[in-house]
């Protein structure tokens, strides 16, 4: 959906990072106007002002949306300073892990809030995001921060706030599980003989191809393993330590996805 019903009142992004800048060039690709948005960025990137991004001057005091996109150990420094444009009918949209609605209204009283956990995919347009709102965020607001978190991928809504630590560890921090499996099935192809840059190339291909088939086919991925693994052929050799109950992924995958959820429940507390 087109964003240009922002343009008047604006959009303000607070952190234009690595997520916060592949929201932005979703927008702009949506329709939003370069000039209708305020970036607060200590060190924006050089391509906001060549777009004709604002990144300086007075902070417009009544955004459609303001976008909180900075880590969420620099919100309590951050907040304070924004109160401001956090007035009347301004959204808050914030994308920082583990940090609370609670928290966001705290600082912006009265507001509709929405926090949203994407990831990195965003970047090409593939990312998936899961939403969740407070009491004051209605069906328009929602609608509003879907369209936005849209830009960059699939939306999901969560039916409750606790879900969004665990949306954290399993989709939000998802991308660097999948990088890491490239990296490590990369090296042990290299130490089964095959040349790094080959061993690279085939293992980012696996990962891609196998990601693309699980969506393409949308069956229950068990069984798109099973196609794979031949009776008493290669991959069930290799399946026996993979999905070994004591040491192979089930617990590693365990522990990693509790972790990360303690992890954003501690950083939100
Ligand atoms: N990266 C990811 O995979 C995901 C990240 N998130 C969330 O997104 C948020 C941003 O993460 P990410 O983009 O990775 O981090 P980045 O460090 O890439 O981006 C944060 C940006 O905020 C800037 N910044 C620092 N202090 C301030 C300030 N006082 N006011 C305004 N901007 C400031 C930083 O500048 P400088 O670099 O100069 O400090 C940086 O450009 C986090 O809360 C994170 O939890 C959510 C889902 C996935
Ligand atoms: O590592 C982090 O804390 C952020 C949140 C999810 C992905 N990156």
């Amino acid at each position: 959906m087109d964003l240009a019903h922002l343009n008047d009142r604006g959009l303000v992004l607070v952190g234009c990072g690595r997520m916060g800048g592949a929201l932005l060039r979703g927008w702009l690709g949506r329709g939003l106007a370069p000039g209708a948005v305020h970036v607060i960025d200590p060190n924006a990137p050089g391509w906001l002002a060549a777009r004709g991004v604002k990144t300086d001057g007075p902070m417009p005091t009544d955004p459609a949306v303001l976008v909180l996109a900075v880590k969420p150990q620099m919100m309590g420094d951050v907040l304070p300073q924004l109160v401001a444009a956090g007035q009347g009918g301004t959204l808050i949209l914030s994308v920082a892990a583990g940090v609370t609605l609670g928290t966001y209204q705290r600082a912006f009283p009265g507001a509709a809030i929405v926090r949203a956990m994407p990831n990195t995919p965003a970047a090409i347009g593939q990312g998936i995001s899961a939403i969740v709102g407070n009491d004051r965020a209605g069906p328009a607001e929602m609608d509003l921060a879907e369209t936005l978190m849209g830009a960059v991928g699939r939306v999901v809504r969560l039916e409750d706030e606790a879900q969004m630590d665990a949306v954290t560890a399993v989709s939000g921090s998802g991308p660097a599980y999948v990088f890491h499996l490239i990296e490590t099935l990369a090296a042990a192809g290299e130490a089964e003989g095959l040349p790094a840059a080959l061993a690279l190339d085939l293992a980012r291909a696996t990962v891609a191809g196998a990601g693309a088939l699980a969506v393409a086919e949308d069956e229950d991925p068990a069984r798109l393993r099973e196609a794979v693994t031949s009776p008493n052929g290669t991959t069930a050799a290799g399946l026996v330590h993979l999905m070994d109950a004591e040491t192979g992924l089930p617990p590693l995958i365990r522990r990693t996805v509790a972790a990360a959820a303690a992890r954003g429940r501690e950083l939100g507390a």
